[in-house]
């Protein structure tokens, strides 16, 4: 195996940590996660990513001396849920898991976010090793420390920052992502390009192929997002600021989301935010913050890699405008009840924008509604 590529997220008080990427990492993860000091390890898993990896991590952790137990839910959106989330507290303290011990994220995103509150709230905090086997949860989720779950009343209301003390991307495991899965993951990809480097931006134009093959631009992307991801984060932990960028695309996305039930077989969260990005971009050219050519070459790139970039695409519909600004009335980023959006001056110039204009707003979504 060849030396993996490295990420330090430079986090203040002891909390640094690394984020190693390459191919076979799983193998050699058991020596990693004892260096933490743990003697024992509690893995939480989907069962789709569970049947084909836990027995592997388990061995290598159980090679070293841990003792290691498995802790399983089921696929999907829908697992970051309450009913889920005392399962798998209770799953863990049924393990034994003590303080001194780790739980091991190994899944997408859904896993990354429901073991983490996991880990943060059990004995009011375990530490935390994410796995991350998704190209969304290597390039994004499980970096930072967003932790939660999903309400009724909106995406991720519910959470804690708890930040893993490892990140380990095996990127030999993206070779049995789905294609979609793949694609959605490669919405965040882009993102990281329109929130601040136009550069990577033309970069994926050019290599995405190679992402989705699994030739070496795919480790290379890996490694660019979690760079750019772990600068915001040491820069803005809590998301007092900056870090309110890498929402770009999610104030519509994950009204989506809420609007259709958190149900994966209709919109995951990557597709949402694809559908989100498009907006975020034809609603700053509509303001005449930035060219239609651009929101335009948004657009086609991301239809281009098989992603949706309008709301006509929602599987099932997306509700008309009403519907869509009451999903967004509870997303994290409002203060005072008015809306702050990510929004663009160009391609790699995105900005925070508070106190959108809700009946601008609402002309826009009506119009791209009634757009053929
Ligand atoms: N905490 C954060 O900073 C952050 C950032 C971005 C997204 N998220 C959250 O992440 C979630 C989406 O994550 P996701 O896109 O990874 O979804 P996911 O966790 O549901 O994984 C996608 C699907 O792929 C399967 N899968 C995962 N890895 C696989 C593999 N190697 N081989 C075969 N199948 C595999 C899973 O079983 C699942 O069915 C959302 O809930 C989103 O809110 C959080
Ligand atoms: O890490 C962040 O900060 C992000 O915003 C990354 C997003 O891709 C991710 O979907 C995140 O979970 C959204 O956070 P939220 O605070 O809007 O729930
Ligand atoms: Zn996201």
């Amino acid at each position: 195996m060849t030396e993996p590529l490295s990420v330090h997220v430079g986090l203040d008080g002891g909390r640094d940590y690394d984020i190693l990427i390459g191919r076979g990492l799983i193998a050699g993860a058991g020596a990693r996660v004892a260096a933490l000091g743990a003697r024992a390890a509690g893995i939480v898993t989907d069962e789709t990513v569970g049947a084909l990896y836990a027995a592997g991590l388990r061995e290598s952790l159980e090679a070293t001396g841990l003792r290691a137990g498995i802790v399983t839910v089921p696929p999907g959106e829908a697992s970051k849920s309450y009913t889920r989330f005392a399962e798998v507290c209770d799953g863990l303290l049924a393990l034994k898991i003590e303080r001194g011990d780790v739980v091991i994220a190994l899944g997408g995103g859904v896993v990354g976010d429901l073991a983490g509150f996991a880990a943060a709230s059990l004995r009011r905090g375990v530490r935390f090793v994410q796995v991350p086997t998704s190209l969304l949860a290597q390039v994004d989720s499980s970096v930072g420390g967003k932790t939660g779950i999903n309400s009724p009343h909106g995406k991720n209301l519910i959470g804690a920052f708890h930040q893993p003390r490892l990140v380990l991307a095996d990127t030999a495991t993206l070779d049995t992502l789905s294609e979609r899965e793949m694609r959605a993951g490669y919405a965040e990809v882009a993102k990281y390009g329109l929130i601040g480097d136009e550069g990577f931006f033309s970069w994926c134009e050019a290599n995405w192929r190679g992402i989705f093959s699994g030739g070496p631009e795919r480790d290379e992307a890996v490694a660019i997002c979690c760079r750019a991801k772990a600068g915001v984060v040491t820069r803005d932990e809590r998301e007092d600021g900056e870090r309110a960028l890498l929402n770009l695309g999610h104030t519509f996305g994950h009204a989506l989301e809420r609007i259709t039930g958190y149900d994966s077989g209709r919109l995951v969260h990557g597709e949402g935010v694809a559908i989100g990005l498009a907006l975020a971009f034809r609603f700053s050219a509509r303001l005449g913050l930035c060219g239609g050519q651009e929101a335009g070459r948004v657009a086609n790139h991301l239809a281009l890699a098989g992603l949706p970039t309008r709301l006509q695409q929602v599987p099932g519909g997306s509700g008309d405008a009403g519907a869509i600004l009451d999903a967004m009335a509870q997303d994290k980023k409002v203060r005072d009840g008015a809306l702050t959006f990510i929004l663009a001056r160009g391609i790699g110039q995105s900005f925070i924008a508070p106190g959108v204009d809700r009946a601008e707003l609402r002309a826009f979504l009506e119009a791209e509604l009634a757009a053929a």
